[in-house]
């Protein structure tokens, strides 16, 4: 289907914004009134540069206010609308959006109101414009899809149709399979929007808070599969306002919200196959089917040389060998279990992407069909990561997520070793440090803080690429300001890896407080006593956790005495599902730079969370201790 973007959803100034579209591959756009009427460019200049950039433009919006009004008013409004409509000639759109009345002063009467919009329509006939009449949400008389399509049924005007848009009709909670029963030539137009589900004012949700489909809480899907039965087959067009986008990079928000239509596209034609008649008459993008992950083949550590080696400390204590280094890298490769971990001695600050002395900077995901994924990532546009590599070294596709991350997409061996460990060799006999054996099994999950204008389209980005389910954001109290937590796993969460993404919830601001941007990798293990026992005396420090966190635990358990003890010992932190999914342990290192931690996890009976609940603990002894 085409697709287009309102220039609403966009940063910049027109021009910009046109340009934005354009590059990332938009057939078409919305123009929204204030950025023509801010633009030095004249309706024929936008025209023309439209041309030049390939795009359409599909709809001019919004007209407000117009039905429903006394007569007096009317002539008004008449005059005001011949004049759009004469712009709308230069501008060489064809489509007006009318929304609903929203003044305190409209008259409840759907007689006047559907006259008053057939006149509309009669006025927009002889400049070949049609009109789409929208309900807003909090439209005074005129808020739902049902009594939109009332007052342009008895209207029955040829230039006088509907727009829908998923925003005002899934808000409200509406049932939107009603818009089936629409003849597919009277919708006009479609605006698709998400929305996280808020309980608030409905204009301040629709105004600040929209996002693009599938980075909210709205069947999207579902409620385009109605519109195509209906029979539209216009452009599926973004309406989005946001106040994150507003500020954001335009052409990543463009690139971010033509992916959320691929996905979406890919979505509508799998549930459309196998159902007989269930395909719909318009061509939709398909992705080639997802692959699921297996798991982390490896995840990359980059540090300077000192923090490095506090890293390699944690890791021999946590029974981590050093068993190889890469040929033509300063990367060696440190195992236990089927966790894996390469510690890059270069400074991820010579990256220009991370500001801190050691990063989380790729993770390598098994696959069994990498290339399929590879072409998913393209079609997702997906930015592919060209890396300097020796002429020996085994291609593997790596793609850039939306905080910089490699993401490594890794064959895994059939029956042998996996392809990439033939770029590493055995190190230098005096550097090998053997492993202990504690009982870490593989990783659990990573942790990666988000950069503020990236959080949902880095959610958007993982699941998009990997076939991750995206599960609640969670807000999480830290003493330097709320943290947004958003985890990503595979249906079955133990067939795959773990992702959790984290965001300050009000930005990094220009100075970025140190406590935030923090990363952590969580290895997984069946005892986390022997494996903290183990850690401990091999001399390292865990992160302590107060003595008030353990009475509590009393409070709230009912866990054995000497298992509490033993918890108290060992700074061993605990939190279950209290409908029956299973309990967790884990502890914390210190922050080995400020910014990166390692997490040791023991999941019992199925439990599936992250050990929400002590975040808040965690955030704050960490604070301490960097400010000791
Ligand atoms: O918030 C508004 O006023 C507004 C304007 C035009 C639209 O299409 C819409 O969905 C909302
Ligand atoms: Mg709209």
């Amino acid at each position: 289907m085409r697709r287009s973007i309102a220039t609403v959803c966009l940063s910049g100034t027109l021009e910009e914004k046109l340009r934005a579209a354009s590059r990332v591959g938009f057939d078409g756009v919305e123009i929204f009134e204030n950025d023509l009427i801010a633009s030095p460019l004249r309706p024929r200049e936008i025209r023309s540069l439209a041309d030049d950039l390939g795009l359409d433009i599909d709809l001019y919006q919004p007209f407000r206010d117009f039905e429903g009004v006394d007569d007096a008013r009317l002539a008004e409004n008449v005059r005001r609308a011949e004049a759009k409509f004469a712009l709308m000639v230069e501008l060489g759109v064809d489509t007006v959006l009318v929304c609903s009345n929203a003044t305190a002063t409209a008259i409840d009467d759907d007689g006047r109101a559907a006259a008053q919009l057939r006149l509309l329509a009669e006025t927009a006939e002889p400049y070949g414009v049609r009109v789409a009449y929208e309900a807003l949400a909090w439209g005074t008389h005129v808020s739902t899809y049902g009594r939109s399509w009332d007052l342009v049924r008895r209207a029955d005007h040829p230039s006088l149709g509907l727009c829908l848009d998923s925003f005002h009709i899934l808000s409200r909670g509406d049932d939107p399979s009603g818009i089936r029963d629409i003849p597919g030539d009277r919708l006009f137009f479609l605006q698709l929007a998400d929305a996280p589900r808020m309980s608030m004012d409905v204009l301040q949700w629709s105004r600040h808070h929209r996002c693009f489909p599938g980075q909210g809480g709205f069947d999207l899907v579902a409620f385009t599969e109605h519109v195509l039965a209906a029979g539209y087959s216009g452009p599926l067009s973004l309406e989005v306002f946001n106040d994150v986008f507003r500020a954001a990079d335009p052409e990543r928000t463009a690139a971010d919200a033509l992916r959320s239509l691929t996905v979406l596209e890919d979505s509508l034609a799998r549930r459309g196959e196998g159902v007989p008649g269930g395909r719909p008459a318009v061509t939709l993008t398909r992705l080639p089917d997802p692959v699921p992950p297996r798991g982390f083949g490896f995840v990359e550590v980059a540090a300077t040389q000192e923090t490095a080696g506090r890293v390699r400390s944690v890791l021999s204590a946590l029974g981590f060998a050093h068993v190889r280094d890469h040929r033509s890298k300063p990367v060696q490769l440190w195992e236990h279990g089927r966790a894996r971990i390469l510690l890059n001695a270069t400074d991820p600050r010579l990256g220009h992407t991370w500001d801190s002395a050691a990063a989380i900077t790729a993770l390598g995901v098994d696959l069994d069909d990498p290339e399929q994924v590879g072409n998913r990532a393209e079609l997702l546009c997906a930015p592919a990561l060209t890396r300097r590599r020796d002429r020996a070294e085994t291609p593997l596709r790596a793609v850039a997520a939306p905080d910089g991350t490699a993401v490594f997409l890794c064959p895994v061996g059939e029956g042998g070793e996996d392809p990439w460990l033939a770029d590493f060799s055995a190190p230098a006999v005096e550097d090998v440090r053997p492993g202990g054996d504690t009982p870490v099994t593989g990783i659990d999950h990573v942790g990666l803080h988000q950069p503020f204008d990236h959080f949902d389209e880095a959610s958007l980005f993982y699941s998009a690429l990997l076939g991750l389910a995206a599960g609640e954001s969670t807000d999480l109290a830290s003493p330097d300001g709320l943290v947004r937590s958003r985890a990503l796993s595979l249906p079955s969460p133990d067939e795959g890896p773990r992702i959790a993404l984290n965001v300050s919830v009000i930005g990094d601001g220009p100075h970025p407080d140190p406590a935030r941007g923090v990363q952590h990798i969580a290895l997984a293990c069946d005892d986390i006593i022997a494996v903290a026992e183990a850690a401990v005396a091999a001399g390292l420090p865990l992160m302590p956790v107060p003595d008030n966190y353990h009475d509590d635990l009393a409070a709230r358990t009912d866990l054995p005495p000497h298992r509490r003890e033993q918890m108290r010992r060992l700074d061993i932190l605990h939190d279950h599902d209290p409908d029956g999914g299973g309990g967790f342990l884990h502890f914390f290192t210190p922050l080995l730079d400020g910014h990166l931690f390692f997490e040791v996890v023991q999941r019992v009976d199925g439990y599936q969370g992250y050990g929400a609940r002590n975040t808040p603990v965690r955030m704050t002894v960490h604070r301490t201790g960097r400010a000791a």
